[in-house]
């Protein structure tokens, strides 16, 4: 992965929309058959702030993306960004998932364009030219025109970052970016997230199994308990900023946070009786998803 750093300046006709405050309420949410996923569930993220939410698989984070995203509707409680309710495909939000999910017939530069052209907002010139801005901050610019196969799962998920910020979302979620990726190209598209969420300032909501990630990433880290006990505990991160992969990860504030979050981790998976005995292992810091 190239060590690149073109500077993150705003982009051409770029509508700033301001980073923006999340409101989870109150809310509850069961499925049909009547499993509660989410019982008076309350969370507020700052305009700007990064935070992560760590938990055991089945606390519920697929559904609250879905909750988020406003395609499905809490049972009671209120989700709001900017303090307007939440509903689909509202512009306010963009999103990056563990599988890139590129359309393969595209181009690189086609499918940062894609959703601007959804959008209606620009024309083609302006399209084309915003979507090269961001494929360069993303270290891009070379591979503009390859095809998704023709590119690294890295730089596929590049990509998939590039298409989310060149839509100039307010609030960012993250569903495990970077899960499928080996650790080297992980850190490396942390340090580079960081650095365009720092010129950027959006606000971001990072969902990951990994410890280190969520520290070396975040303001906060959320902790989740199983279903539906929603937050089991939060830890502020107060590592300064700018982060850097070899810096960062040895500090001595580093190392406690990623004790205090192993613990944290172990006492979340103890307290269900149900989890398997290699639940564990999904949270060692920097080891893969299981
Ligand atoms: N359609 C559904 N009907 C009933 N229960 C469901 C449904 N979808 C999910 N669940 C249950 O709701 C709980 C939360 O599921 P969810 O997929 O949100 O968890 P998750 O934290 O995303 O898990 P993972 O990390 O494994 O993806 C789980 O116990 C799951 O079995």
């Amino acid at each position: 992965m190239a060590t690149h750093h073109s500077s993150a300046s705003p982009s051409p006709g770029a509508r700033h929309r301001r980073a923006a405050a999340l409101s989870i309420d109150h809310i509850s949410f069961s499925y049909a058959n009547g499993h509660e996923v989410f019982k008076a569930f309350s969370l507020q993220v700052k305009p700007g702030e990064f935070v992560s939410l760590l938990g055991p698989s089945g606390c519920g984070k697929t559904t609250l993306l879905n909750l988020l995203s406003g395609f499905q509707q809490p049972t009671s409680g209120v989700i709001s960004i900017n303090d307007e309710a939440v509903r689909p495909e509202m512009p306010e939000l963009g999103y990056v998932f563990q599988s890139p999910q590129l359309f393969p017939w595209l181009s690189a530069l086609e499918n940062v364009r894609f959703g601007l052209r959804m959008q209606k907002q620009l024309d083609a010139r302006q399209q084309i030219e915003k979507a090269r801005h961001y494929l360069a901050l993303v270290g891009l610019d070379k591979a503009a025109d390859k095809l998704p196969y023709q590119l690294s799962g890295g730089m596929q998920q590049r990509v998939s970052l590039a298409r989310a910020l060149a839509l100039e979302p307010a609030l960012l979620l993250m569903d495990e970016p970077f899960a499928a990726l080996d650790a080297i190209t992980r850190n490396n598209l942390n340090e580079e997230t960081l650095r365009l969420w720092s010129a950027l300032g959006q606000t971001v909501l990072f969902i990951t199994h990994d410890i280190d990630e969520a520290i070396f990433m975040s303001d906060r880290v959320v902790v989740l308990g199983i279903a539906p006990q929603g937050i089991h505990s939060e830890l502020a991160i107060d590592i300064p900023r700018p982060r850097a992969n070899i810096e960062t990860r040895k500090l001595p504030a580093f190392l406690d946070h990623r004790t205090t979050l192993m613990g944290t981790i172990s006492e979340v998976i103890h307290a269900d009786g149900n989890v398997d005995a290699g639940a564990e292992n999904t949270y060692s810091g920097n080891i893969q998803h299981v």
